[in-house]
C-alpha cells in the first residue's frame, strides 16, 4: 500500500510526457468559417475572390467622369445634367463610364441636375477592385489561432470552408464502484462523478474535445477493455482514480498489460500518485481520484501533454507577492500546491490559507490564487513573503475587504450581496480569538467576534484588552444551543448530558468553544470526561453537518445551522456576533459597502427568513 514506483519531480515528469509525447501528430480537417473561432490554421488560405470584388463608391453622393468636371471652380460652377451622373450610396456599384464620387455635400442640387464648385480628381471616393483583398492573396498564413477579425477577412475573401487542425480528443474514464452519474441520487457510501465534467470542462478551455466515456466499476477487465476502446478512439486518455495502491486500485496494473508505464508516483501534493504510460503511441494519464489532486495533476501535467501536442504555448497565470497569514507547515517530501485567498490591507497584500484536503473542492473554488512551497521547505513563518499564481480577475483583490474570525451563516449572505455590488469579502474561519490577533498583525480589515467576557458582556472586554483603540459594530444576535438529531432521541438537555453521548466540538479559539468551556465551568462538568470534546470543526454548518450524517450525536452551534441541517435544537445563551475593525476602516470604500449592506432592508429580510437571529441592534457603532 503507498508505494509508488516513483516520486520523480513536476520537472523530470514534464521531460519524459514531452518525449512520450513527440511521435504524437494532428491531422486537418475542414470546417466551416463562420465557427472556426480559436482553431489554428493547417496551411495557408488564400483569398478565392477580391474585396470588394467590384468598383465601389466610398462616400454617399454621385459619380461622376472626373472629365466634365475639370471646368469648376468656386467662382465658376459647372452645371451636370441628370445623364451625366448616378446617385450613389457608400458601397453601390460604380458604373464602368464613372471614374470618381463627389459627395453629397458638395454638391447643389437644380433643376434638371447638379451643380458643382470644385473639379473631381480621379478616383476620388472610389473603392478599387481588390483594395481590401485582391483575389490570391494570402488571407492567413499556416498555424495561426483564428480571431473573431480574421472570419471577417476569411469570409470576404469567399473562404467559407478553413482546413484546421483537429482538436485534440481526449478520453475521459472515470473508474470506480462508488461512483454514481450525476443525474442520480448517491446512497450512503456512493459519490457523484464530478470529477470526468470538470476534466472535460478543463479540456474545452484548451481548446481540445473531450470524449467522457461512462463510469467503470473496479474491474480489471472492465477498465483495461475501456482503455483499449479509449486509446483507439482518441489521441490521449484519462484514466481516473485508482492511482493509489488500495484494493481497487488498478491503474498501474491495466497500464502495464497495456503497454509501458513511464512513471508511476509525482513529488507535488495534492497529486502525488500521477501516473503516464505509452499505449501504442497513444499517452496515457492516471489521474489520482481526489479531485483537488485531479486538479493539480490536470493543471500541470496533462496540460503539460496537451499544449506540446498541440504545438502551442499556454498563456502562464500572473504571480503577485503577498505575505502569507499563518504559518503553514509543509513536507519535505513534496512541492505542495497550497490555495489561498487575497487581500489588501494597507499596502500588504495578504494571502490567508485555505482548507489543504486532497478532497476540499471549494478550497479551489474558494481560491484567488495558489504558492507552491518546494519541497526543500518545511513550510512558511506567518508573515514571510511568498509568490501567489492568480487563479482569479486580479482587479477584484483591491475591491476584497478581508475577514478573518469566526463563522456565521450571515457573511455568507453579506459576501453574496457584497458580490453583487462589485465587491468581494473574503472570509477566514479561524475563531473569534483568531480574528483579534489577525487584526494585530494588520492582516484582516475586519474580525467577526463573539467572546463572553467574565461582566457577562460580549467582546468589549477582549477588544479592550487585546486590541485598545478599535471600533465594534453591532451585527446580529443569534441563538447558541445544542444541535441534536431530529425528536432528540438521546434526551440532551443539559451540559452534564454531554459525558453520555458523542460530542462534536469547535476549534480552539473559538467563541462557541470558549462558550461550552464557560458552561462547563459553570456546571462542574470535566470536560475529560467527554467524548468528542477533542474533535474539531471549524464551522457551525460542518458540526451540525456531523450530527446530520449521524456520526456525532451533539455539538454546541447556533440555530441557522440547526435549521438548515434539519436538526432539533435545544437553547443555551442568546449572543451578540458582532466585528471589530480599526477606526481607520470607517472610511475604506470595502467597509461601507459593507456597512450599507447591513443596514439594508434586503440583508434583514434574508437573514430573518433564516431564522433564529434578532438584528435589532445591527449597524450601531461602539468606540472602544
Ligand atoms: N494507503 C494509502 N492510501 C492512499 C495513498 C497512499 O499512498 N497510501 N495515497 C493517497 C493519495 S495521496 C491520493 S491522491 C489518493 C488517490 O486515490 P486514487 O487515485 O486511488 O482514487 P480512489 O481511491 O479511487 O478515490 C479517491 C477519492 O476520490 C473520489 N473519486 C474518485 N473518482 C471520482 C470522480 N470521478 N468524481 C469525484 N470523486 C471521485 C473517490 O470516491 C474517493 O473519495 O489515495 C490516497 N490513499
Ligand atoms: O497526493 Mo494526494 O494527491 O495528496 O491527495
Amino acid at each position: 500500500m503507498g508505494i509508488f514506483l516513483n516520486n520523480i519531480s513536476l520537472e523530470e515528469a514534464k521531460k519524459i510526457i514531452e518525449e512520450g509525447c513527440r511521435t504524437l501528430e494532428l491531422k486537418n480537417e475542414e470546417i466551416d468559417t463562420r465557427f472556426s473561432l480559436g482553431r489554428t490554421t493547417y496551411e495557408p488560405h488564400f483569398a478565392m475572390i477580391s474585396s470588394p470584388h467590384f468598383t465601389a463608391s466610398a462616400m454617399d453622393g454621385i459619380a461622376v467622369n472626373y472629365l466634365h468636371t475639370l471646368e469648376a471652380d468656386i467662382t465658376k460652377p459647372v452645371f451636370l445634367e441628370n445623364s451625366k451622373y448616378e446617385v450613389v450610396d457608400t458601397g453601390d456599384l460604380v458604373r464602368d463610364d464613372f471614374d470618381a464620387v463627389i459627395m453629397v455635400e458638395d454638391i447643389e442640387e437644380v433643376e434638371g441636375g447638379v451643380v458643382i464648385r470644385k473639379p473631381a480628381v480621379p478616383y476620388q471616393n472610389i473603392r478599387p477592385i481588390g483594395e481590401d483583398i485582391a483575389m490570391g492573396t494570402m488571407v492567413l498564413p499556416s498555424k495561426h489561432k483564428i480571431r473573431a477579425i480574421d472570419i471577417s477577412s476569411l469570409l470576404a475573401a469567399g473562404i467559407n470552408k478553413v482546413s484546421v487542425y483537429e482538436k485534440i480528443r481526449v478520453g475521459i474514464i472515470p473508474t470506480g464502484d462508488e461512483l454514481v452519474n450525476v443525474w442520480e441520487s448517491p446512497d450512503k457510501g456512493q459519490l457523484i462523478d464530478y470529477n470526468s465534467w470538470t476534466f472535460a470542462a478543463m479540456i474545452e478551455e484548451w481548446g481540445g474535445n473531450p470524449i467522457r466515456y461512462d463510469i467503470v466499476g473496479d474491474s480489471y477487465e472492465l477498465i483495461r477493455d475501456t482503455l483499449k476502446r479509449a486509446v483507439n478512439e482518441c489521441h490521449m486518455v484519462i484514466l481516473n482514480a485508482g492511482s493509489a495502491k488500495g484494493r481497487g486500485d488498478f491503474t498501474e496494473e491495466v497500464l502495464k498489460s497495456l503497454g509501458e508505464v513511464k512513471f508511476h508516483g509525482v513529488s507535488i501534493k495534492p497529486g502525488r500518485p500521477a501516473s503516464f504510460a505509452l499505449i501504442k503511441d497513444t499517452p496515457v494519464f492516471g489521474v489520482p481520484g481526489y479531485p483537488v489532486s485531479a486538479f493539480f495533476v490536470m493543471d500541470n501535467i496533462v496540460k503539460h501533454a496537451f499544449f506540446k501536442v498541440k504545438n502551442e504555448s499556454f498563456r502562464e497565470r500572473e504571480r503577485v507577492e503577498a505575505y502569507i497569514s499563518r504559518k503553514v507547515v509543509s513536507s519535505l517530501k513534496n512541492d505542495e500546491f497550497l490555495r489561498v485567498k487575497l487581500g489588501k490591507v494597507g499596502q500588504k497584500l495578504v494571502a490567508s490559507p485555505l482548507g489543504r484536503g486532497a478532497g476540499v473542492t471549494m478550497s479551489l473554488t474558494n481560491a484567488d490564487g495558489v504558492v507552491k512551497i518546494d519541497k526543500n521547505h518545511e513550510g512558511i513563518e506567518a508573515g514571510e513573503k511568498v509568490m501567489v499564481e492568480i487563479l482569479k480577475n486580479k482587479s477584484n483583490i483591491d475591491k476584497t475587504l478581508v475577514s478573518i474570525g469566526s463563522h456565521d451563516i450571515v457573511m455568507d449572505i453579506i459576501s453574496d450581496m457584497m458580490n453583487m455590488e462589485g465587491y468581494d469579502l473574503s472570509s477566514s474561519h479561524v475563531g473569534s480569538m483568531g480574528g483579534i490577533m489577525a487584526l494585530k498583525r494588520n492582516e484582516a480589515h475586519i474580525a467577526p467576534i463573539h467572546l463572553l467576557g467574565e461582566n457577562g458582556i460580549y467582546n468589549i472586554d477582549y477588544v479592550k484588552r487585546y486590541l485598545g483603540d478599535y471600533v465594534i459594530l453591532k451585527l446580529i444576535k443569534r441563538v447558541q444551543g445544542f444541535m441534536v438529531q431530529k425528536g432528540n432521541p438521546l434526551n440532551i438537555n443539559n451540559f452534564k448530558d454531554l459525558t453520555r453521548i458523542r460530542y462534536v466540538n469547535r476549534q480552539k479559539g473559538s467563541g462557541t468553544r470558549l462558550l461550552l468551556d464557560y458552561f462547563l465551568e459553570k456546571n462542574e462538568v470535566d470536560k475529560n470526561e467527554i467524548n468528542g470534546y477533542t474533535r474539531e470543526e471549524l464551522t457551525h454548518l460542518t458540526v451540525a453537518a456531523q450530527i446530520a450524517g449521524k456520526s456525532g450525536d451533539c455539538g454546541l452551534g447556533v440555530l441557522s445551522a440547526a435549521i438548515c441541517m434539519n436538526l432539533d435544537f435545544i437553547p443555551i445563551a442568546n449572543e451578540d456576533y458582532d466585528i471589530v475593525f480599526h477606526k481607520s476602516m470607517l472610511e475604506d470604500e470595502r467597509f461601507k459597502c459593507f456597512y450599507k449592506i447591513i443596514t439594508s432592508k434586503g440583508f434583514k429580510d434574508k437573514v430573518m427568513s433564516i431564522g433564529g437571529y434578532d438584528l435589532e441592534d445591527t449597524g450601531k457603532i461602539i468606540y472602544v
